[in-house]
């Protein structure tokens, strides 16, 4: 698939349904180089991930349990990241007229028992993150590994969709419309996500800072 089927594909669905999960969707290069970064990186790049201000740690903790690294152009692969995902964006406001300004990524790694209960990535009202993009860099994982990522739809209840941490799935949504959890991993879980925001700047406040 080349990337502009592959961006046509992403805008379709998350017009249709909101959201999208395609196999092998991230360039194989792209994702080998990511997959070899985020496992060469030295342990003090990674953080215990939040959950937003007020939160205590101990709170974090019931809640959330990864370990989170930003992604910048400082190394060959962020840039090469960063530039897929600005042609991603390029191609959706395109298409969409969503109007993405910004975008901001982490690596994650969930270790053995790690997970990330249910949880929406932004506020209605608040519209700082607008999509969610999510990718995986797990070449070899198997069923028996656990870490599925659950979708629920905008009011719980039964998943609409179960999607496996397999190495290149790339899993788009709108970030303020679904649910989602990480079940607990059985084994090293490496992941990238991402968030488009668009511009709420006003008179009195720059957001998202420059
Ligand atoms: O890794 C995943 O499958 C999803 C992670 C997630 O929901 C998040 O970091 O907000
Ligand atoms: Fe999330």
């Amino acid at each position: 698939m080349s990337s502009s089927e592959l961006f046509d594909r992403i805008a379709h669905e998350i017009y249709q349904q909101g959201y999208c999960v395609i196999r092998q969707a991230l360039p194989e290069k792209l994702g080998m180089a990511l997959a070899r970064e985020v496992r060469t990186l030295p342990d003090d790049r990674f953080s215990r991930a939040g959950i937003g201000r007020q939160a205590d740690y101990q709170n974090v903790e019931a809640i959330r349990r990864d370990e989170i690294c930003w992604i910048d152009n400082s190394t060959p692969a962020g840039q090469e990241w960063l530039l897929w995902t600005d042609g991603l964006k390029q191609a959706l406001n395109r298409r969409l007229f969503l109007g993405l300004f910004s975008f901001e990524s982490h690596y994650a790694h969930y270790r053995e028992g790690d997970f990330y209960k249910v949880h929406l990535d932004a506020f209605r009202g608040q519209q700082n993150r607008v999509l969610t993009v999510v990718t995986y860099l797990n070449p070899d994982w198997t069923d028996n590994d656990g870490g599925e990522l659950l979708i629920y739809p905008e009011k719980s209840g039964v998943p609409l969709l179960t999607v496996q941490p397999e190495f290149g799935t790339l899993v788009v949504f709108l970030s303020e419309e679904f649910p989602h959890e990480v079940l607990p991993a059985r084994a090293d879980r490496y992941s990238i996500a991402g968030w488009y925001r668009i511009n709420t700047s006003d008179r009195n406040r720059v957001d998202p800072e420059l």
